[in-house]
């Protein structure tokens, strides 16, 4: 029954259930399965250690991944040991690639769906999904025919994992027929795609075989990079609606004119754009997904950490599950002075600079590289681009009105990092034409149809 209360405490309260006293860390508590939550961030960095903690293979905290998804491959961000160095190894080579062109990718993924919203755009956060979708895949991909589709990229990632619980799974009784059929559309997409040989061949000089090669890059673009860059994007934008209209002009000042300097979106451009990095960052603080990172101690051992009051040491079993909570320690006030406030100016200048040792969003430290013997998110720079980039393009040229303020409360679990409530535009609007054209002049005649059409 403990378990059983635990998940439905955690799946009801989210974030909200595993609330820190600073004072304690490494608290036993039953989240659907006995573990040790970790929230301070010094003691959630303890867990980077891959010598002391290991992944549970195909599974995250209270939720499994489907084998049938991954053709029964275990995905690189679960796998461990001599295996995780060749899936690791091989992803951070796709991702190296992928970033050359994620910049100029973003562009056109941005602007093209923008020309289709037309002024009143229903169902966002598809639309937003299909800005992610045409930004990233091309870049690892190339080009496929039929393109990758955002229905069927959401069906897939949502299918490709399920409740630990099976008595709980069987209540939630999902319908899998159509996320089947879209695992074999996307299966499909990928085999046939521009540069698949390529990547077979770069995955074999990795020492993996093409079904492994293709179910890394399946579970990893489609699920990870999907869904890590659609939920903070969303919640980037969102965040926009939160802050003044003098703040929004000053981003939008910084962002023009990096623009016009280099002539588009490009690296020397995104360079010099430090307070749009600063507010993503910040967006990416106060609402992380994934909020928090499972492990199990791989031996009895002891940690030291720091709390409120000091100096601290825990005594780790073997085998004991450890539930590192990146939303609490992205919240602790011993690092980030009044953690609920959004202060978007957070990680600018030196001290702005320091500040990126706390930021463990991507299961390090901003200033860490991911590496084959750590466990470090390979699409940390890919991802990055694609949301800078979005939310520079997004706040310089286009305004909006959202049907309700955006809400964060940290109790709904299936929102992850997003508002609580759904976000929906009531209008959208290009402005500042006259620089698009100048900027992006292949876009402005479809992007100024949109305006007066809609
Ligand atoms: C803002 C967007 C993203 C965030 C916040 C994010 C975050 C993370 C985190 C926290 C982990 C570690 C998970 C854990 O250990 O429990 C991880 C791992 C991983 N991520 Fe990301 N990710 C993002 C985007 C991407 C993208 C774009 C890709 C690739 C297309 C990607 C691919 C992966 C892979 C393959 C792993 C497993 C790493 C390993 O095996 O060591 N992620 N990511």
């Amino acid at each position: 029954m403990g378990n059983l209360i635990g998940a439905l405490k955690l799946l009801g309260w989210s974030n909200q259930t595993l609330t820190p006293n600073r004072e304690e860390d490494f608290v036993e508590k039953n989240i659907g399965f006995p573990c040790r939550v970790v929230t301070g961030n010094k003691a959630v960095q303890s867990v980077f250690d891959i010598d002391l903690f290991r992944k549970e293979e195909f599974h995250f905290g209270v939720a499994k991944i489907r084998k049938d998804f991954t053709k029964g491959v275990c995905p690189s961000v679960t796998s461990n040991g001599k295996i995780h160095e060749k899936n690791k190894g091989f992803l951070i080579e796709v991702m190296s690639k992928a970033y050359g062109e994620i910049l100029a990718s973003t562009a056109s993924a941005v602007l093209s769906n923008i020309s289709k919203w037309g002024s009143k755009p229903s169902d966002f956060e598809v639309k937003l999904t299909a800005v992610v979708v045409d930004a990233l895949f091309p870049t690892v991909f190339g080009k496929s025919k039929p393109p990758f589709n955002a229905e069927e990229v959401d069906l897939y990632a949502d299918g490709a994992i399920e409740l630990r619980s099976d008595i709980l799974e069987a209540i939630a009784g999902e319908d899998l027929d159509k996320t089947r059929q879209a695992l074999l559309s996307i299966l499909g997409k990928i085999k046939t795609s521009e540069r698949y040989r390529k990547l077979m061949d770069l995955g074999k000089s990795h020492g993996l075989g093409e079904e492994e090669a293709t179910a890394q890059l399946l579970f990893s673009v489609v699920f990870n990079g999907l869904r890590g860059i659609r939920g903070n994007l969303l919640t980037s934008f969102a965040r926009l609606d939160t802050i003044s209209a003098e703040d929004r002009e000053e981003l939008r000042e910084e962002a023009l004119a990096a623009l016009k300097k280099h002539g588009g979106l490009t690296p020397e451009a995104l360079e010099e754009m430090p307070k749009i990095e600063s507010f993503v960052l910040e967006a990416l603080r106060a609402g992380p997904s994934p909020d928090f990172f499972s492990t199990i101690a791989t031996r009895s051992t002891t940690v030291k950490y720091t709390t409120e009051s000091g100096q601290r040491e825990v005594e780790v079993k073997e085998g004991e599950r450890v539930y590192a909570s990146s939303y609490w320690a992205l919240r602790d006030p011993a690092v980030f002075d009044k953690p609920e406030d959004f202060v978007w100016r957070r990680f600018l200048g030196p001290e702005g600079e320091a500040r990126r040792e706390h930021h463990v969003i991507f299961h390090g430290r901003l200033t860490d590289t991911p590496a084959a013997n750590n466990h470090m998110c390979p699409g940390k720079d890919v991802a990055l681009s694609v949301i800078k980039g979005s939310i520079a393009i997004l706040n310089t040229f286009f305004g909006w009105e959202l049907q309700e303020p955006p809400v964060w409360t940290g109790t709904k679990i299936a929102r992850g990092s997003q508002p609580d409530n759904e976000v929906k535009t009531k209008s959208f609007w290009v402005q500042r034409p006259e620089d698009l054209k100048e900027i992006f002049p292949s876009h402005f005649d479809d992007i100024r149809d949109m305006t007066t059409c809609g």
